[in-house]
């Protein structure tokens, strides 16, 4: 089970990413922003960090590199794809996932052990996890805030596709003025999610909240050897 880890100028989260798929038990194989080249792995992970030093918008630039030649294609065709925080802005970027992400509402980095609810537990990277189930691990970002249109929002909820929405505290409030209170999204297939917390960070006993993030790596494995089984 080999799952690649991209690395773009400014990522900062891909060891951790790598560390994580190791820990639960697949390969990491390092991508580089500037080959259009997947080396064959059977799922793709989008670390954090500030890729290109952020500028113009968070993933604006890397939605440019040469790797996402190669992964755009190979999304639209089924490869399981994670986009983790500056990841995920990648995604929504590259059109792989709709909506974007804009500044936190209060203007402010967040860094926080952040409670989720799995709303959907059925995608490629969701599947370990029960639906309804809460689940603690790292938000830090300072563009989390999710917007989409009316339409678009009506279709992500009408088909299931809130894959992970932030338990709001006492005021009703989430921490980023995320519109639904939407932490993560699928595409229509399933294969491709992302979500702004931070699961490479809760996967080993004393570093993190929790052990919640190990569900999304288990949940790939499990699903990738499935279907090697049956192929
Ligand atoms: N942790 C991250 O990946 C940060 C993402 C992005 N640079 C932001 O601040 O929103």
């Amino acid at each position: 089970m080999r799952i690649g880890v991209v690395t773009f100028p400014g990522s900062l989260d891909d060891r951790d990413a790598a560390r994580a798929v190791r820990e639960c038990g697949g390969d990491a194989v390092p991508l580089w922003h500037g080959d259009a080249d997947l080396k064959g792995v059977d799922a793709v992970i989008l670390p954090g960090g500030f890729s290109y030093g952020d500028y113009l918008r968070c993933g604006a630039i890397a939605r440019f590199a040469p790797v996402m030649e190669a992964l755009v294609p190979a999304a639209q065709g089924g490869l399981p794809v994670l986009g983790i925080c500056n990841g995920f802005q990648v995604l929504t970027e590259s059109h792989l996932l709709p909506g974007a992400l804009i500044r936190n509402d209060h203007r402010k980095f967040n860094c926080v052990d952040q409670q989720l609810v799995v709303e959907n537990a059925s995608t490629a990277w969701t599947s370990d996890f029960e639906a309804g189930q809460q689940i603690t691990i790292v938000l830090k970002n300072g563009e989390g805030g999710f917007v989409a249109d009316e339409r678009t929002l009506d279709e992500l909820e009408g088909e299931g596709r809130v894959v992970f929405r932030y338990v709001p505290d006492a005021h009703g409030r989430n921490p980023n003025g995320s519109y639904h209170h939407i932490a993560g999204i699928t595409n229509e297939r399933g294969n491709v999610v992302g979500l702004m917390p931070h699961p490479e960070h809760a996967v080993e006993e004393g570093y993190g909240p929790s052990l919640d993030g190990r569900g999304f790596f288990t949940s790939i494995i499990k699903q990738t050897l499935e279907s090697a089984a049956t192929a």
